[in-house]
């Protein structure tokens, strides 16, 4: 989904100059994606190698995939505890909205217990990497939200 999302940022960089500018400057995040997509949940031991320096974390969720919730949901609680990741805004993609099985981001939010989020700033955002909606939207908070970092 991840690297769904990075592809329709790319492919709309006339419209998304500022956004698809940030992610050619952040090579390693790149690389990182790009191998995530074929080597997928095995990656996941290697995220923290990358908290440090971390200015936004960008959650991709598909929302389809609600077997998935409760699992999702305990991985981003433990992300969010990591110390290196304290108070780095949150931006949680709903992705696959095109598909009619999708849940709603705020069934999304309220099974991922979002509202408990208080240490930092946070924003759900419905979008589909297929259409490109929403994309643009989650890119343009990530642009307002880079450096609010809670002190
Ligand atoms: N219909 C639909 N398909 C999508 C969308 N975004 C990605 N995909 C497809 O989903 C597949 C890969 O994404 P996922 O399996 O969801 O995500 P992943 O990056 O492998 O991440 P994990 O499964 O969480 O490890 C590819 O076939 C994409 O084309 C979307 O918004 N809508
Ligand atoms: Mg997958």
């Amino acid at each position: 989904g991840c690297l769904s999302i990075l592809r329709k940022l790319k492919n709309h960089s006339s419209e998304a100059a500022l956004a698809s500018e940030d992610i050619s400057h952040i090579t390693p995040t790149q690389g990182f994606n790009i191998k995530s997509a074929t080597i997928t949940r095995k990656i996941r031991p290697y995220w923290k190698n990358y908290f440090e320096n971390t200015d936004i974390l960008i959650y991709v969720i598909d929302s389809a995939d609600r077997k998935r919730f409760e699992e999702t949901g305990q991985e981003l609680a433990e992300l969010l505890e990591e110390e290196k990741l304290s108070c780095v805004p949150v931006l949680i993609f709903a992705n696959k909205q095109d598909l009619l099985t999708a849940a709603p981001a705020s069934e999304i939010a309220e099974g991922l217990n979002l509202h408990t989020i208080r240490d930092r700033v946070w924003q759900i955002q419905s979008c589909s990497a297929l259409t490109g909606e929403g994309v643009q939207d989650g890119m343009n908070w990530v642009c307002k939200n880079v450096n609010a970092k809670k002190k």
